[in-house]
């Protein structure tokens, strides 16, 4: 089922009591109340102006009060505060639109995918539904929460949950009943670590069974869990090359202190195993426009799904299509060889254009510092009429999004990706 027709037909799990803090004692099978909704709607102020003091303390009960639901989370985004930044932002989306979701479909899609690859499941709603009344309750005090605008976010968190799980649900069994997919861990051996660049391991990984694997869209990721300093933690990698249904590669950068990465270049062998997740995720190409123009764009990491993208649009006969990857140096340029030789070898199909930050004259770009709207306009005049697909770190996105908006591509055409909790690019 579509996420739009599960909005539709959504139905709400929610408090039994006002003075409750268990939010799930109980199940209604009927629609939040237009005064319940009220409710929501008149908090909107306060969380356009407390809502990330809110998550903060929210993210602060939830992980000290239940720590089974730790490896789940990205411990360096909470100290960023990006988690509590993207969550804020989302409640504060779905307070505005309580009235009507349709508007937030594409982004419980985000979520869903999200959740499905780190395996949230329906027993992990109650938990932070208790911390987020709670939250709502300490933060906010008792003059602005009162027991009826407890109630009401409890109802609208039920709500809200019901519609996640319901669609995660889904997909877990879409997933489970195709060829080669699965539910829940599969092991998976380290078949080979290949280094890309100096801060870039590609790792092939090979389920332990020796059955096929699903078959996936380029763009997708995986979801793995690791055992990094005894501490279970779970990532989301894209898929960076689909071994025909033999092999998964992910092709994983080195982030200073991160844990998990550092955990898979220095401690994982060839000949370990790992818990792995089926792939998920909606940065896939749109199949509709399979006859337009393709441009992809990326920064840094950002490259590893707009690879398997770049093969798949061309294996699918796509014309013509434009590939900009922007990078610090040469040296930190993961796949360089094989995007050059794809340019080489479909003269008339690909254009390839690398920018780097460096003006170093020995790496060799076609630009160089950080790409401009002048690059872009020049190199896509064909733009408007595009579909388009970007990916790197934030300020990177933001710039894109912005420059892509003015030179009037469609919203719609437009496409883009978060590793980690989705954040908002308008700000
Ligand atoms: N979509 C996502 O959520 C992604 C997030 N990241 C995150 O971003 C962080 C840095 O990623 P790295 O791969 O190390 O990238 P990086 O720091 O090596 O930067 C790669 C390139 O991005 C561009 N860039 C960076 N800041 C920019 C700005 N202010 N304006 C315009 N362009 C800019 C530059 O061309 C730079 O060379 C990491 O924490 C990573 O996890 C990375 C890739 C994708």
């Amino acid at each position: 089922m579509t996420a739009r027709a599960l909005l539709r037909t959504s139905r709400i799990t929610a408090l039994s009591s006002t003075s409750s803090l268990r939010p799930f004692s109980s199940s209604r099978t009927i629609l939040l109340t237009q005064s319940e909704k009220d409710i929501v709607k008149a908090t909107v102020p306060i969380l356009e102006s407390g809502g990330e003091a809110l998550t903060t303390h929210f993210y602060h009960l939830l992980l000290g009060n239940y720590p089974q639901v730790k490896p789940l989370f990205n411990s360096a985004h909470q100290g960023s505060g990006r988690q509590p930044r993207a969550l804020a932002a989302a409640v504060l989306a779905y307070a505005r639109h309580i009235d009507d979701l349709t508007p937030l479909r594409e982004a419980v899609t985000r979520i869903t995918n999200k959740h499905v690859a780190l395996q949230i499941l329906p027993e992990h709603y109650p938990l932070v539904g208790e911390s987020l009344l709670r939250a709502i309750r300490e933060v906010l005090g008792k003059d602005v929460a009162t027991d009826e605008v407890v109630a009401a976010w409890g109802a609208a968190y039920g709500e809200l949950a019901d519609i996640l799980i319901q669609a995660e649900e889904s997909i877990y069994h879409r997933l489970e009943t195709v060829p080669g997919g699965w539910r829940g861990a599969r092991r998976f051996q380290v078949a080979d670590k290949v280094p890309e660049t100096g801060i870039m391991t590609s790792i092939y990984l090979k389920p332990v069974d020796g059955k096929p694997i699903i078959e996936h869209e380029a763009g997708q990721y995986i979801g793995l869990c690791v055992h990094a300093n005894g501490v279970e933690q779970r990532r989301n990698y894209s898929v960076s090359e689909s071994g025909n249904g033999e092999y998964l590669r992910i092709s994983v950068k080195r982030e200073p202190g991160g844990a998990v990465s550092n955990h898979l270049h220095d401690h994982v062998r060839i000949g370990d195993e790992l818990d792995v997740y089926p792939p998920a995720g909606e940065f896939v190409l749109d199949a509709s426009r399979a006859n337009e123009p393709l441009i992809l764009i990326s920064a840094g990491a950002g490259i590893t799904p707009t690879i398997p993208m770049l093969k798949d649009a061309l294996a699918a006969g796509r014309k013509h299509i434009t590939f900009i990857h922007c990078a610090r140096s040469e040296d930190v340029h993961a796949f360089r060889p094989l995007t050059s030789s794809i340019a080489k070898e479909n003269p008339d199909r690909v254009k390839v254009y690398t920018v780097y930050e460096t003006t170093d004259p020995h790496h060799l770009a076609d630009a160089t510092g950080l790409l401009s709207i002048d690059q872009l306009k020049s190199w896509l005049p064909h733009a408007k009429k595009s579909d388009v697909y970007f990916l790197g770190p934030k300020p990177f996105m933001k710039g894109v999004k912005f420059y892509l908006a003015s030179m009037g591509v469609p919203e719609e055409r437009v496409h883009y990706e978060f590793f980690g909790p989705a954040e908002d690019l308008e700000t």
